[in-house]
This record gives structure tokens, C-alpha cells and sequence, in this order.
């Protein structure tokens, strides 16, 4: 048994755990790292970067598909998923090194490629290796979560961790989950040419604005994507080679693939957390506004803490840690300005409140400041011009934002950077955008908040009129 001890100790080479190895390695901690599958975990793995690489080959086949309107003949693509797939794992090679054991190695890090579980409160066992650390940072990230229905054990079913390697176009894929997995999978497939139904139990996108969600759903109907919602996933069987789910209803869905996407479990199972006295919720590992633990020398960040699951918030949390672990300095995690984005396309981007939840939390008090692409002129040229942002205001200040349309996740950085700063409007609209992108939705809805003021002011207007009377 190899005895190591160290400042900091992280485990899991995800997101988050490698943000926190390579801040702290470079500003003088000694950090060992421990990883006990892929470096990189489940974003450069599994999830957002495959999953983009393949909207983008998805992207490729409906605009051949669909350039007509701009004067070039439609071509129907010749899909070959192979390549397609391919293409994904390229993708994935050319990130990989910023991610690899060999950089981090370079940094300093001492990084182990094992499981690592807890055998007291400050030591932690990997493989033969035997670590104690100062602080412990709990990244280990999330799974699939496979529900226990009936059968489903009997058929051969795709999560996010084996959709990536298939080969095989599928002849009609299925999809339990419309949440943003099941719905960026489901328009990357039926655009690459296979039939595809998504069943959900309850309202498909059901945390998100409903006016923003229908846009999307409309436009994944009107490409041929099948959405029954409202129907639970309640029987699974293999019929002659087909495979079928069957709702609570009795309805059946048959395909040849079975994709599930029906949310994510916290990994915590191999990390025999009772030795730590760490405590979990429901959905993952409790943590303090700190994002310490139940043990005050251990933290949880990322898709384990149980929180928003996204690499952007994995991150965010990195440097939270960074500043309390390493210079013992208070510092607290706030999700009013977290953004979320779909890559769907159009894509959909929410930051702070929705209309509903500030309405809820403000009441009369919030104003809606809306601005629809089809009056944007850059949308307009590119035959993009469905779509809105809303900006939900109160006593000036912006309090969220949902924008749904083409690089909605793009122009949602600002409304970020309003919410973390708490800005005006009124500094908002004192953004020029260059014309004509797409970005002047954002300078065009805080006009819309102020439009209302200034033209339909009686004082205002009065104003002008006595001005004028008196300028040479
Ligand atoms: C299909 C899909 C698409 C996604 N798309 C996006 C997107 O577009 N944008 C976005 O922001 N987010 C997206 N996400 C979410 C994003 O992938 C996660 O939020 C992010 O990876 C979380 O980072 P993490 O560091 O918490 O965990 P992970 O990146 O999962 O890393 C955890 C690591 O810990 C390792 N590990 C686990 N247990 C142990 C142990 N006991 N010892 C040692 N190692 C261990 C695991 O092997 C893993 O490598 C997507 C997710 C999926 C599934
Ligand atoms: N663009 C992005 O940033 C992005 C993309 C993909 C994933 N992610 C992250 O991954 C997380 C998980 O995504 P997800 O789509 O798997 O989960 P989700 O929780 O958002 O959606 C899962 C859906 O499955 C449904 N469901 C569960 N059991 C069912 C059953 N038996 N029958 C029918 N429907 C059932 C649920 O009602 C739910 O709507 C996201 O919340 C997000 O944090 C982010």
C-alpha cells in the first residue's frame, strides 16, 4: 500500500474536478487527482461534446436539405451515420489532450486512474494508493438514471454513454425523456434521416418558459420528430426483434433502438461516503452555500453536489472551492445568474427568472420587455426570424431572461452578466450591437422597457414640443 498525503485531494477528472486540479496545482498546491474511467468525464465523453458534434452533422444534412428558399437546389442528404459518428470521435480526440492525464501530469497534478472511496474522514483509498488530503473535493459527476421499468432489462437500450458508439443508423429510434438530452438527440437523429418518437410522462422542456418550449416542440413536429407527452414509459418488451414500449395507457411505440434519456442519479455509490460522515439529499451530496459537505474538509461541486448539471456550473463551482480551500476565504455559491441553454435549433436559453416564477415572486411589480426575431434584419436575411427574447424586470433591473431562436445561447451571456452585476436597464441599453446581428435582440428588448416611456410619455412629449420652440 502506497501512502500519499497532500493539500488537495479531488476526485473525479470531470469538469469540475479538472478545473479545481489545474487551479490549484498552478497557484502552489500539492493536488492529486483521481479518475476511474475516462479523463474528461461526462462532457468530453458522453454528453456535450459528442452530443454538439452530432447536431452539427445533423445541422449539415437539414441544410442541404432546405436550401431552396435561399436559390440553391434542395439535395436530400446522403447520410452516412458511420461517418456521422465518426466525425464525433474526432471531435472528442481534439479536445481530448487540454483534458488528459499527460497535461495534467505537466501541471503538477499527481493523477491516479482508479475509484477512489473513503476510509475515514480524511483518507481516501484508490486502488493500492492510500491518500490523505487537507481538503477533499467530491467531482465524481452523474449517470444515466435507467428507471426500473418492467422489461427493460430484457432489451438492448442506448443511454448517453453508448449512443456515441453506435454505428448502425437506427431504423426508428425511441426515446423515453423529452428533457434536453431526449429532445437534442431526438432533431439530430430525425435530421440525419431516422424516424423518431419521444415519449414523456409529463410536459416535454416542463422547467422551461411554455411559450419558448412550444416554439421548439412545434419545430421538432414539423420536421417529423413524433412527441407524445403526458404518457408514461410503463412496460418495455422485445417483439420478434422490435423493440416496444408500452404506456400506462396500453399504447404501444414500436422501434428498432431505445434511447434513454430520463434524467441523471449523483455517482455516489463508490464512495463509501458514511466513513467520511458525508451526508446526501435525493439528488446528490448536501452541501452548505460553500458547497462544503456534511464534513467541513470535504466539498461536492458539480453534478454530484445534486444542483443545476451543467459543465458551466461545474466550473463555476471550481473556482468557488479554489477560493475557500486554498486561501480560506468565505465564498458562497448563487445560481441567480446560472445560464442553461438547449441545443436544439432553434436553440432556447434561460437565465434567472422565467416569466412565470418572477410573476410568482414579484407579482404586479414585473415588467416584460419582449423583442421578436422576425424584426431583427439579420434574422430576417438568414430565413431565421422565429423566435423572442423576453426580459423579465423589476424597478429597472433585469431579474431573467428566456430567448428562444437562433444562438439563444450565445446572447444569453449578457443577461448573465446583468443578474451577477445587477444592472440597470437603463446600462443595457447604452450597448451598441453592430448591425446587423443577431446580438441586437438584446439591445432591442431593453429599447422595448424604455420604448413605452419615452414615446407614450405625455411630459415627454410636451417637453420636446417647448424645446423646440425654443432652439434658433
Ligand atoms: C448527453 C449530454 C449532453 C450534455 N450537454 C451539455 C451541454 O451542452 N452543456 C452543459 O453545460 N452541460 C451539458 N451536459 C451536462 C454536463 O456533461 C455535466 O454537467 C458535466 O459533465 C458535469 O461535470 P462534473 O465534473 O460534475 O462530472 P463529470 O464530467 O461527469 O466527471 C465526473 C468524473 O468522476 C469520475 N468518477 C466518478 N466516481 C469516481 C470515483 N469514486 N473515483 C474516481 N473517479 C470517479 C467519473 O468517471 C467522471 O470522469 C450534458 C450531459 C449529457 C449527458
Ligand atoms: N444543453 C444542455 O445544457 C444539456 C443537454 C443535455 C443534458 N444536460 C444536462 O443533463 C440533465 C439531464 O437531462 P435529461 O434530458 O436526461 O433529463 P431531464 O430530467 O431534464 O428530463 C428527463 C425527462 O424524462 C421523463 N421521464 C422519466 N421517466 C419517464 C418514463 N418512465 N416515461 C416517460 N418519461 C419519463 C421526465 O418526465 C423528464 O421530463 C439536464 O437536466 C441537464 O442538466 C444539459
Amino acid at each position: 500500500m502506497q501512502r500519499i498525503k497532500t493539500d488537495i485531494l479531488v476526485i473525479g477528472a470531470g469538469s469540475g474536478g479538472l478545473s479545481v486540479a489545474a487551479g490549484a496545482s498552478q497557484m502552489g498546491a500539492d493536488v492529486v487527482l483521481l479518475e476511474g474511467h475516462e479523463m474528461g468525464g461526462d462532457c468530453l465523453n458522453f454528453g456535450c461534446v459528442p452530443s454538439k458534434a452530432l447536431i452539427a452533422s445533423a445541422k449539415a444534412a437539414h441544410g442541404q436539405a432546405h436550401a431552396a428558399v435561399f436559390g440553391v437546389a434542395n439535395q436530400s442528404p446522403q447520410v452516412d451515420y458511420a461517418a456521422a459518428m465518426r466525425h464525433v470521435r474526432e471531435v472528442i480526440d481534439r479536445i481530448a489532450p487540454v483534458d488528459s492525464q499527460e497535461r495534467f501530469e505537466g501541471l503538477g497534478v499527481r493523477v491516479i486512474r482508479d475509484y477512489g472511496r473513503f476510509i475515514s474522514k480524511t483518507q481516501v483509498q484508490a486502488g493500492d494508493h492510500v491518500i490523505t488530503a487537507r481538503r477533499i473535493v467530491l467531482a465524481t459527476g452523474s449517470s444515466p438514471l435507467v428507471p426500473p421499468i418492467p422489461g427493460l432489462d430484457k432489451v438492448p437500450y442506448l443511454t448517453n454513454e453508448t449512443l456515441f458508439d453506435l454505428r448502425e443508423k437506427p431504423g426508428h429510434l425511441l426515446i423515453i425523456g423529452a428533457g434536453p438530452i431526449g429532445l437534442e438527440m431526438a432533431q439530430a437523429h430525425v435530421r440525419l434521416g431516422c424516424p423518431v418518437t419521444v415519449i414523456e410522462a409529463d410536459r416535454a422542456l416542463a422547467r422551461e418558459d411554455p411559450e419558448a418550449a412550444a416554439l421548439i416542440l412545434d419545430q421538432l413536429r414539423g420536421e417529423g420528430v413524433e412527441i407524445v407527452e403526458q404518457t408514461m414509459a410503463a412496460q418495455v418488451r422485445d417483439n420478434g426483434g422490435a423493440i416496444e414500449v408500452v404506456s400506462t395507457e396500453g399504447r404501444i411505440f414500436a422501434g428498432t433502438h431505445l434511447l434513454i434519456a430520463a434524467g441523471r442519479k449523483a455517482n455516489t455509490d463508490r464512495l463509501n461516503l458514511e466513513a467520511a460522515g458525508v451526508e446526501t439529499t435525493g439528488s446528490g451530496i448536501r452541501t452548505d452555500t460553500g458547497l462544503r459537505t456534511t464534513n467541513r474538509r470535504v466539498y461536492a461541486i458539480g453534478d454530484v453536489a445534486g444542483g443545476m448539471q451543467f459543465t458551466h456550473v461545474a466550473g463555476y463551482h471550481a473556482g468557488i472551492v479554489i477560493r475557500s480551500a486554498l486561501f480560506g476565504l468565505p465564498s458562497k455559491s448563487t445560481l441567480v445568474h446560472i445560464p442553461r441553454s438547449i441545443y436544439t435549433d432553434p436553440e432556447l436559453a434561460q437565465v434567472g427568472l422565467t416569466e412565470a416564477e418572477a410573476r410568482d415572486r414579484h407579482g404586479d411589480r414585473v415588467e416584460i420587455a419582449r423583442f421578436d426575431y422576425h424584426h431583427n434584419d439579420r434574422a430576417i436575411a438568414e430565413r431565421r426570424a422565429e423566435g423572442f427574447i423576453k426580459v423579465m424586470v423589476a424597478r429597472g433591473r433585469p431579474i431573467g431572461a428566456t430567448i428562444v431562436g437562433h444562438q439563444a445561447g450565445e446572447h444569453v451571456g449578457l443577461w448573465s452578466l446583468a443578474l451577477a452585476n445587477n444592472l440597470k436597464m437603463s446600462q443595457i441599453a447604452a450597448m451598441v450591437s453592430p448591425y446587423p446581428t443577431y446580438g441586437e435582440v438584446n439591445k432591442r428588448a431593453a429599447g422595448a422597457y424604455f420604448s413605452p416611456r419615452l414615446f407614450e410619455n405625455q411630459t415627454v412629449k410636451r417637453v420636446v414640443r417647448l424645446v423646440q420652440r425654443w432652439l434658433p
